[in-house]
């Protein structure tokens, strides 16, 4: 419940729209009920008048006036029901913006290394299908239960007053039928809701990693396995969505019978007073058919409870994804003007009980040095990386950009310092140009020529017909492995950045494209400071010095 009051809260920015679309959903259920009850009251009169008129009575009936009022709610029922749809459609576009902004943010600042830890697509999954859900909370929850108590308190009052002991029957019947249903729908369906929830997070998770890994799975024979565990999965989450149907099918079934109940308890209740001559025939039928319309309000109950279950869940998620993470420290100092790298006796692992990383390990990177690091795999030289840079914050020691921690300058500054090109370079769906952009988004047309000249890659460009323009597929599918972790090297190299890091950057080219890749590393660097990491110094760019990590210590090779 703690995590529904925090999304309530957030809720509460867009209170008015919340408030307006409620107001709407109420006047529609009040027009459904002034047009039922009208009618009802006009034709028992219209009846009663011709019973009287052919029995040789005389009466009157003002027809204009009621009639009026009938089109008048029917009328004002179809454009509030409009008028709700619009307005909800609104509050609940502005409450999922909220929410993906909420959460962006909360994200943001998280390490890379604690996000990393999440499955393919199971990030992606919770920042669309978890806030997806969360939107049902005003919508299907807030306004529907809003709606049917000030409808059931208005409707009530208003029969009361035409005809009291009509009330009081309707009333012992609808309340406990509005109470019960809620709780109960709401008890049986959250474990349900939650676990059919879960499996199909884990269905979409599994339907997003086996594509991406189609051909691996055809090449090791492994589609048919991974094909019946889709379909268990599939068969589980039908299952629990067919159970839960089932439960609001018969809580829906509740709620019409107690509508039925209460229409016949205020029928025999109103024959019964209008016997005593307390209430006319034409108002003891206009509350009974007001009483149908009142029924009508319970009626999105049982889902919205059904609902309160599985928005709980995702809420449960999206708290614990957005506070989970170790915000990478972040202060407000400026980036000082000696951009010298210093680790000063840092420790890192990255798990506690884990053999440390980095162990009481120092290095100076003065500006414009180059230094090249080996070290086993397994090493940790990819978590120094990301220590040096401030992604991962040490155990103990720390890490200083000239005379000020790194933890201590803002983060969008602390980025602009550094070019990294890591293991997992990512390329989006986007032209190249676009991709090569993202390293330096003013950088013109010859210069990313010339980043991709220094990378070996103009050829490539040269031959597609579209250029700069290409399209590459997603994550830069129609290019090979090679091309693809070049033209990430080229985008890391045209960062304008005074501390390029690169991780193993000539990693699987072949000799003769390695040797020109290395000596457009060397001529795009320049004069900025540079750190390579691998194995084997000999495909390293010009460095100046070399070191070794081993065990967690810097040593030199
Ligand atoms: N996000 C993480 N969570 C937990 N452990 C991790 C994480 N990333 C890396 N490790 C562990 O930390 C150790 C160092 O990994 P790292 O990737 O830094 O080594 P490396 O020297 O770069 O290896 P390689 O040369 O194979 O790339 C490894 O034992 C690895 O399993």
């Amino acid at each position: 419940m703690g995590d529904l009051r925090f999304f309530l809260v957030l809720l509460g920015r867009r209170r008015w729209w919340l408030a307006a679309g409620t107001a709407l959903m109420l006047l529609t259920a009040a027009a459904g009920f002034g047009l039922l009850a009208l009618s009802g009251w006009f034709i028992t009169a219209t009846g009663l008048m011709g019973l009287t008129l052919a029995a040789g009575g005389a009466m009157t009936l003002d027809i204009y006036r009621p009639g009026a009022g009938i089109r008048f709610f029917a009328v004002s029922r179809a454009v509030a029901r409009y008028g709700e749809r619009l307005v909800n459609h609104e509050a609940v576009f502005r409450i999922l913006a909220d929410l993906r902004t909420w959460l962006f943010r909360a994200l943001l600042p998280q390490s890379r290394a604690h996000l990393s830890r999440f499955r393919d697509g199971e990030l992606l999954n919770r920042v669309t299908t978890d806030i997806n859900t969360l939107d049902h909370l005003y919508l299907r929850v807030i306004g529907p239960t809003v709606t049917a108590v000030l409808a059931l308190c208005l409707g009530l009052a208003f029969i009361a007053w035409l005809s009291p002991p009509q009330a009081i029957a309707a009333l012992l019947v609808l309340l406990p039928a509005a109470l019960l249903v809620p709780w109960l729908t709401y008890r049986a369906g959250r474990p349900l809701a939650a676990a059919g929830a879960e499996t199909a997070s884990s269905l979409r998770q599994q339907v997003i990693g086996d594509l991406q890994a189609q051909a691996e799975l055809h090449a090791f024979g492994a589609v048919p396995r991974r094909l019946n565990e889709l379909e268990a999965l599939d068969h589980k989450y039908t299952g629990d969505e067919q159970r839960l149907l089932q439960q609001r099918s018969l809580a829906e079934s509740g709620v019409r019978l107690a509508t039925l109940l209460a229409l016949w308890a205020g029928l025999v209740v109103g024959v019964i007073t209008v016997a005593s001559g307390s209430v006319s025939g034409p108002v003891m039928v206009a509350v009974v058919l007001g009483l149908l319309a009142l029924g009508e309000v319970l009626t999105p109950l049982p889902l919205a409870y059904q609902m309160l279950g599985r928005v709980s869940w995702s809420a449960g998620r999206l708290r614990g994804l957005a506070d989970s993470g170790q915000p990478v420290s972040a202060g407000n100092a400026a980036v000082p003007g000696d951009k010298t790298l210093i680790l000063q006796g840092v420790s890192f692992s990255h798990r506690p009980g884990q053999t440390p990383c980095l162990h009481n390990a120092s290095l100076t990177l003065k500006p414009g040095e180059r230094i090249g690091i080996v070290g086993p795999s397994g090493a940790g030289k990819s978590t120094m990386l990301s220590v040096l840079m401030g992604d991962l914050d040490p155990e103990h020691g720390d890490v200083l950009l000239g005379d000020t921690p790194l933890r201590q300058i803002s983060d969008d500054q602390r980025q602009a310092c550094f070019a990294l090109l890591d293991q997992r370079a990512t390329l989006f769906s986007a032209s190249l140009a676009a991709n090569l952009r993202l390293g330096r988004p003013a950088a013109d047309e010859d210069e990313l020529m010339d980043a991709l000249a220094a990378v070996d890659l103009t050829s490539m460009v040269q031959r597609s017909a579209e250029g700069l323009s290409t399209w590459l597929g997603e994550a830069g599918s129609g290019l090979s492995g090679g091309q693809r972790r070049r033209l990430a090297l080229a985008r890391t190299l045209l960062k304008p950045a005074a501390i390029v890091l690169l991780d193993e950057p000539t990693e699987g080219l072949d000799g003769t494209t390695e040797r020109r890749v290395l000596r457009g590393i060397d001529r795009l660097v320049g004069e900025r400071s540079l750190i390579v990491i691998g194995h084997d110094p000999s495909r390293f760019p010009r460095m100046d010095r070399l070191l070794r990590l081993s065990e967690g210590r810097l040593s030199p090779l």
